[in-house]
């Protein structure tokens, strides 16, 4: 039976000048895992809408299972504003009050849970207290030996140390860019060499940090791991990392060696850096 890998936290619309993509960081990671063999999903809530329907027809349409995905009878469903400047790289305007920032917990979303073999939770776009809460409980009622990663999109000004670090004591998996690595070190006091700092201090089984063009590094209790980056010609890095983190989680999942599986990591991210969106169709890479 393929590996059951489960997003939960944003799903919502990346609003491009020229049209709208589907996106968040949680569901990015569900599309990627589930072309990579893996049976995504993705636990988030959307409005009572038509881009909240239209998502839900999307992942449908892309092979992505969103049973658990709740609708939220008065909230919208989220979109984000992407801004690319001309080196593709995003900035984010995060639309407010919206449905997957007020994600309840479930009989179903323990259901979800229960079965799930890796989950990646990104929840840091999110201000409410709401979601934060459930990713909680969802992590809680995860099996044992179920991989949960932290991916620490760390792009908004409202995060406080206590939830990153928080987060990180229900973490195996932490992910982070070379932008957050500083903020998250100090954030949590972790000098020195702060990979294996952070790594040691929650007890993590492995800290991936992404350095862009330049490549990745992968810290773990054995040591450390380096892919370069594969060159392409960016058009546009939204959904990069969390293609990276799919593509390492679903072949540890699926029984690949650390290295086979961050080379693969690499290769899908460069490849998503080609196209525009964070869900690009085709698996040629
Ligand atoms: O943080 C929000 C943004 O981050 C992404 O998930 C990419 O990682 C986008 O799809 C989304 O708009």
């Amino acid at each position: 039976m393929a590996p059951r890998v489960v997003g939960i936290g944003e799903l919502l619309w990346d609003i491009y000048p020229g049209g709208r993509r589907l996106g968040g960081a949680p569901a990015n990671f569900a599309y990627h895992a589930s072309r990579l063999g893996c049976a995504g999903a993705v636990v988030s809530r959307v409005g009572d809408d038509p881009l909240g329907r239209e998502a839900l027809r999307r992942l449908s349409d892309l092979g992505v299972e969103s049973g658990a995905v709740q609708v939220d009878p008065r909230l919208p469903t989220g979109t984000v504003t992407v801004t690319l400047d001309p080196h593709g790289h995003p900035t984010y305007a995060i639309h407010p009050d919206v449905a997957w920032d007020a994600l309840e917990w479930t009989p179903a979303l323990a259901e979800a849970a229960a079965g799930a073999s890796a989950i990646c939770f990104g929840t840091l776009a999110s201000r409410g207290p709401r979601t934060l809460e459930t990713v909680r409980r969802f992590l809680e009622a995860a099996p044992p030996g179920c991989l949960r990663i932290f991916d620490v999109n760390l792009r908004q000004d409202y995060h406080t140390p206590e939830r990153v670090r928080a987060f990180l004591k229900c973490c195996d998996v932490l992910k982070l860019n070379e932008d957050e690595l500083p903020q998250v070190a100090d954030m949590c006091g972790a000098g020195g060499d702060p990979l294996e700092e952070l790594r040691r201090r929650y007890g993590l089984k492995l800290v991936a940090l992404t350095l862009g063009s330049r490549g990745s590094v992968l810290q773990t209790a054995e040591g450390r791991l380096e892919e370069p980056g594969a060159p392409v010609e960016v058009v546009d890095t939204v959904g990069a990392g969390d293609a990276f983190t799919a593509a390492l989680v679903s072949g540890l999942v699926q029984g690949q060696d650390l290295p086979t599986a961050h080379r693969r990591a690499a290769r899908l991210s460069a490849y998503v850096c080609t196209q525009e969106g964070a869900m690009p169709e085709t698996r040629d890479y």
